[in-house]
């Protein structure tokens, strides 16, 4: 018998980790996941756009409009950001991180201080917002990879019946 062919790849299997990272968000609008992987392609932090350990979930807005104060954008911490904080405790000098969207300028800051050297994204549909301009330009100057996730996968499924393994 031959090896099994269409296993998925690395970069497949990690934007994967993200997707699913992005599973546990309670934001009811945008899921968002995150996936740091080092120069051995061993996971090192995953997250997912959350509030801060301690702040109730049920008791914090999550609209989209309205006055700031009462919107989820102060509060919500975003996927890579945790993703960063949740790390297992490595050095993430060289390491690379996925993400399911491009991630905004705060997070770049993040990304570019913790020493991450790529970023591979799956959406960028926040691309021509100032954020992501500004994101961009340090991501740019400071030296790190940014690049789209490349795969032909659409959609990927997952069977939790015992019977199907
Ligand atoms: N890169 C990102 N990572 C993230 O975790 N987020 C989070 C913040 C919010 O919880 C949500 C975006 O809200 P919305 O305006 O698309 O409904 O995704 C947003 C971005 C976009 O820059
Ligand atoms: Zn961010």
């Amino acid at each position: 018998m031959s090896k099994r062919a269409n296993y998925i790849s690395w970069d497949e299997y990690f934007m994967g980790v993200a997707l699913l990272s992005a599973k546990r968000s309670k934001d009811p609008s945008t899921q968002v996941g995150a996936c740091i992987v080092n120069t051995k392609n061993k996971i090192v932090g995953a997250g997912y756009n959350g509030l801060p350990a301690g702040c109730n979930d049920d008791e914090f807005p999550w609209d989209k409009q309205g006055a700031f104060l009462e919107t989820k954008y102060p509060y919500v911490c975003h996927a890579e950001l945790n993703a960063i904080l949740n790390n297992i405790g490595m050095d993430l000098h060289g390491c690379r991180i996925y993400t399911a969207l491009f991630p905004c300028n705060e997070c770049a800051k993040a990304i570019i201080q913790a020493g991450i050297s790529e970023v591979i994204f799956l959406s960028d549909k926040y691309g021509t917002t100032d954020s992501s301009l500004a994101s961009k330009r340090m991501l740019q100057t400071a030296g790190v990879i940014y690049r789209k996730v490349e795969t032909d996968i659409q959609h990927l499924q997952l069977s939790f019946k015992e019977t199907e393994i």
